[in-house]
């Protein structure tokens, strides 16, 4: 970072320290305003559920779980589970608005060998899937990378990925997605998985403010949208009319193991396994699939299907019509009405044991939310921009439950090939002089040193520290990191190295005067950073 660049830096981190004061105290003050009030939502059941589906989330399409083949079910199932029973779907320990907490849901990444996937301060690195015809991606000593068992449930996703890969492109095709009218709005990311107390409550209507600002802003410079464009580097998330989902996030959780799930605040849609949020690290526009699969948890719940919970709700509801007709009597309206909303609760009751997807436009309090619920095996797609529009989340049934959720994940920065070539690229410049056995820096240009002190910061904060912290726990299944993780230790210890020699140019007072200033400036920065970092990491290795 150059010195100009670190001040902003600096300046950015005391405004934003001053705007998350200033929305607590907005958030406390919205809170009491908004009480115990809830804004509507629809499901399928209620009148009015397919219109706002077309007007307000054209972006979102249900493929019930006929739209599979038979056998992929059954493979991509079964994959599933081995994930579950070989320990591989852990709680990740995510960065929500500075605090360090661990995600309701378990989880792990699967996808094309080399890539991670970056949410909430947060890398997860690869289980590599293998594709069709190959023997398994080997490690560097050519042996496969994860056992048979493994390596068939990673094969099972890379099929259901394929599958996705045509299908969303088809399915995008046939409807021409509509343009929903929210298009034309701004959104901003706000806390994602994970997303805790006070945080979700008050946002919606701290968002309508925000909105209502930030367009005063546009206004005053003349803007008309604030949302990057993607990086020149990132591929169009369509190739050839196909989508490239190259990762997915498997998820898991049972509700029954879990004490304290968040009640859905907005909305009162229920308990919700992932907060409100947009999904992070994505090609901008690009479409994401997910597979959604409800277990019985316990092996004694085994025998209760859905088709058992939709009889047994049936039968309470005919007890009562039983009970009420044996008091012969005849009904008041009281009466009536008591039953009636009994019949009401029964409902949302029996709704409320389906998972679902809940969605929301982003920015805006008048549009009522979305509550779709998923049947074991159906499959929903968010496609053109509402992710970037809406915001959602997963509301918890009463079964245990997966998801595969298939997404193009930004590769410019988040691949091993990209930082092996960093890596490199600062090596290069470390001189062995083969005779005597020393070493040397080749360029002391300050921008050279500038960028090589940028690399090593990276190499360290954005992989090494990722990885000890949450990469490696997968090495006990999968190997593929491994070796390529040890070579980057070793990169990062030459780093090292070289910081060393730079800070021995700085101090020898027969180096230029003026050039002594400008590297000793690159180093301080450098070393500066470096140590404010370290303790942020050594603090969530503490709490971790
Ligand atoms: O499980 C799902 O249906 C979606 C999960 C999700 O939103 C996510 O992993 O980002
Ligand atoms: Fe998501």
């Amino acid at each position: 970072m150059k010195p100009r660049q670190r001040k902003q830096y600096f300046r950015n981190m005391k405004r934003s320290d001053d705007s998350e004061r200033e929305k607590r105290r907005k958030r406390r003050r919205l809170i009491q305003e908004l009480g115990e009030q809830r804004i509507p939502y629809l499901s399928p059941a209620d009148p009015g559920f397919q219109e706002l589906w077309d007007s307000s989330y054209a972006g979102l399409a249900l493929r019930q779980s006929s739209a599979l083949p038979d056998g992929l079910h059954e493979r991509v199932q079964s994959a599933l589970i081995t994930l579950q029973r070989r320990g591989c779907l852990l709680r990740d320990l995510v960065r929500v608005r500075d605090r360090d907490v661990f995600t309701a849901v378990s989880r792990a990444l699967v996808g094309q060998p080399g890539y991670t996937y970056r949410y909430l301060d947060t890398r997860l690195f690869t289980i590599p899937w293998h594709c069709e015809g190959e023997e398994g991606q080997k490690d560097e000593k050519e042996k496969p990378c994860c056992d048979s068992d493994l390596r068939d449930a990673c094969k099972a996703l890379w099929e259901l990925n394929q599958f996705f890969c045509s299908d969303v492109k088809q399915q995008t095709n046939a409807r021409g997605v509509k343009r929903s009218r929210s298009d034309t709005e701004n959104s901003e990311d706000t806390p994602g998985e994970g997303m805790c107390e006070e945080s979700v409550k008050d946002r919606l209507l701290e968002e309508k403010q925000e909105k209502e600002k930030k367009e005063e802003e546009e206004e005053d410079s003349g803007q008309g949208c604030s949302h990057s464009s993607p990086p020149s580097s990132t591929p169009p998330p369509d190739v050839a009319g196909l989508v490239q989902f190259n990762i997915t996030i498997i998820n898991y959780m049972d509700p029954s193991a879990m004490t304290q799930l968040k009640e859905e605040p907005y909305y009162g849609m229920g308990k919700m396994a992932v907060g409100w949020h947009h999904d992070e690290d994505l090609v901008p526009l690009s479409p994401v699939a997910v597979y959604s699969y409800s277990c019985p948890a316990e092996p004694k719940k085994e025998e209760v299907t859905e088709k058992d919970v939709e009889g047994q709700s049936k039968e309470k509801v005919k007890e009562k019509e039983t009970e009420t007709e044996g008091e012969g009597e005849g009904t008041s309206k009281e009466e009536l009405k008591e039953e009636r909303e009994g019949l009401e609760k029964e409902e949302v009751q029996k709704e409320k044991a389906c998972w679902r997807v809940g969605l929301k436009v982003a920015w805006d309090i008048h549009t009522p939310g979305l509550a779709l619920p998923l049947q074991s095996g159906d499959c929903y797609y968010m496609t053109a921009d509402l992710n970037r529009t809406h915001q959602h989340c997963v509301l918890a049934g009463e079964t245990a439950r997966f998801s595969s959720t298939h997404r193009v994940v930004q590769c410019c920065t988040g691949t091993l090939d990209y930082i092996k070539k960093r890596c490199s690229e600062a090596l290069e410049n470390l001189h062995t002089d083969p005779e005597k056995n020393t070493k040397s820096l080749k360029s002391l240009l300050p921008s050279a040193l500038q960028r090589i002190e940028d690399i090593h910061s990276e190499v360290e904060f954005e992989w090494l520290r990722q990885y000890w912290f949450q990469g490696r726990r997968y090495a006990r299944f999968c190997s593929w990191w491994t070796k390529p993780m040890e070579q980057m230790e070793k990169d990062w210890k030459e780093m090292e190295r070289m910081t060393q020699l730079l800070l021995d140019v700085v101090e020898d007072e027969n180096t230029a005067q003026e050039n002594r200033r400008e590297m000793a400036d690159v180093l301080l920065n450098a070393l500066t950073d470096r140590q404010q970092h370290r303790q942020t990491w050594r603090d969530r290795y503490l709490l971790s």
